[in-house]
């Protein structure tokens, strides 16, 4: 037979096969397996195809198969635009409905020019009795088929492929998750929602632009860490005064890559052991975070080379010595912390973020924040006339106005956070005029720059009086 002929014969016998799949529940089980496998021997004949089946449930495990999930994920995507008949399901409180293939519906999928085909089935178990249990629930299972010279590039590269692509789907639709940890190694979490995001955050727009690539280049990182032989993760050191956006850019990163947080209570972990333990308990494309890192803990035992520090030379600050004399409320040291952050255990779970913020970067200890540990140190300043444009732009909808040469001067002349000034552009009535908000930020603008006139000169005049008291022989 010819080629083309022996294909049409073929793709007949597919469709057939569908047809069939959908009315098989009305036959018993002995006469469908026979049918089914009669119809693979006549299709392998007449097209040499091949098949890969993935079943929701494998023998003997109640959970569902994670290939099956993330095959689901993949293919809804596929679906809405391929298949002819489809489900309906709510992925996340309102958020749209997500559309799915149906039981007994195919479509196709093309990967570099080779087409497949994937069917949908489900196997309705013969009940004789009632039944909680998963296993004699229908099981349903995908079927995916292609031609059998495309063995080698389906079952390798596409297959693959299709679990990244669902795997990024998944964590694209699911709720993220915002995680703490409580008493003992346990995290405990809520759902969590916030809108912040790097659109809406107002910082310096190139300095954004890089903090934005640099994160990108690590999520699409997984081959080039393999290749340099780098755990997959990556630090960031967040630093700058209190309402400067720090707590807020790290919920703007978790919402750009869809990420969790794990936010890491310090003082409340017990040792290094009950440390470990937290982070073994964590999951990969997450983001680990200790705020205020400076006075998270007062180390109770330092690292080797600590031990010739002079007393007082406390590398975490005032605030952690304080800590240190309270007796030992947390017993995690600084080597613990480094172990955390970067020893073997840290790979457990790759594809993952660690933030630490603080309000004083020169007290922290080198160690804690040198490149390969924290490898980007993200300075977070006071607000720019650049952030003021967004801040602006967020709350009043506002590209421009005449009012904005103002401020541009006064920020240049004084400084006031991005907290302060979004918080002036809040309308206080409803239906505010876009002046009166304008406004009232020049307004505190100019009392931050009269008070800022009064310090120096109070300065100036304290410098002058003790200069005048050295001078003055005793
Ligand atoms: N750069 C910014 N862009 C947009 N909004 C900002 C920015 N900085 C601060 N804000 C606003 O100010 C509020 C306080 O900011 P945030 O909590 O992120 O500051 P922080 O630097 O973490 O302060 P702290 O050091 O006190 O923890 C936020 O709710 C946010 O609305
Ligand atoms: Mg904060």
């Amino acid at each position: 037979m010819e080629g083309g002929k022996l294909d049409d014969w073929g793709s007949s016998l597919a469709g057939l096969m569908f047809i069939w799949a959908t009315f098989q529940q009305f036959f018993p089980q002995f006469l469908k397996d026979y049918v089914q496998n009669l119809w693979y021997k006549l299709l392998h004949y007449f097209k040499p195809t091949m098949q890969i089946t993935f079943n929701e449930f494998s023998p003997g495990l109640y959970r569902r198969s994670e290939a099956y999930t993330v095959i689901e994920s993949y293919l809804s995507s596929k679906s809405a635009a391929k298949a002819s008949r489809l489900r309906a399901e709510i992925a996340k409180e309102s958020k749209p409905l997500v559309l799915a293939l149906d039981d007994h519906e195919y479509i196709t999928d093309n990967f570099h020019g080779v087409e497949v085909k994937w069917y949908r089935g489900k196997q309705i178990p013969e009940r004789k009795t009632i039944s909680w249990s998963p296993h004699d629930a229908d099981k349903r299972y995908y079927i995916l088929i292609f031609h059998a010279k495309y063995r080698q590039i389906i079952a390798e590269k596409y297959v693959n492929y299709v679990l990244e692509e669902g795997r990024a789907i998944q964590v694209r639709r699911r709720q993220r998750r915002l995680y703490m940890n409580g008493e003992g190694d346990e995290w405990n979490f809520a759902v969590f929602d916030h809108p912040a995001s790097f659109d809406t955050f107002a910082m310096d727009p190139q300095r954004k632009e890089q903090i934005v690539d640099d994160l990108i280049t690590f999520s699409q990182g997984k081959e080039y860490y393999k290749k340099i032989g780098k755990v997959w993760k990556r630090g960031y050191l967040l630093y700058g005064p209190p309402g400067t956006g720090k707590s807020t850019m790290i919920v703007a990163m978790s919402n750009l890559l869809g990420y969790d947080i794990y936010d890491l209570e310090l003082t409340t972990v017990k040792d290094n052991a009950e440390l470990k333990r937290l982070l073994i308990n964590t999951k990969s494309k997450s983001i680990m975070v200790i705020e205020d890192i400076d006075c998270s803990l007062g180390f109770t035992g330092k690292r080797k080379k600590d031990k010739n520090r002079k007393k007082g030379d406390n590398p975490m600050g005032e605030k952690a010595k304080e800590k240190e004399g309270e007796g030992d409320e947390s017993k995690v040291t600084l080597s613990g912390l480094l172990n955390f952050i970067d020893g073997i255990w840290s790979a457990c779970a790759g594809e993952r973020i660690v933030v630490f913020t603080t309000n004083h970067v020169d007290q922290l200890d080198p160690a804690l924040i040198r490149r390969g540990r924290m490898d980007m140190h993200i300075k977070l300043s006071n607000c720019t006339f650049g952030a003021f444009k967004v801040l602006a732009k967020n709350y009043l909808d506002i590209d421009s106005h005449p009012l904005f040469e103002k401020i541009g001067e006064l920020l240049e002349v004084t400084e006031m956070t991005p907290a302060d000034v979004a918080e002036n552009l809040t309308p206080k009535k409803l239906g505010a005029a876009v002046e009166t908000c304008l406004e009232a930020v020049i307004h505190a603008l100019e009392i931050a720059k009269e008070a800022r006139r009064v310090k120096a000169q109070k300065e100036e005049e304290e410098q002058e009086n003790e200069t005048e008291t050295e001078s003055v022989p005793q």
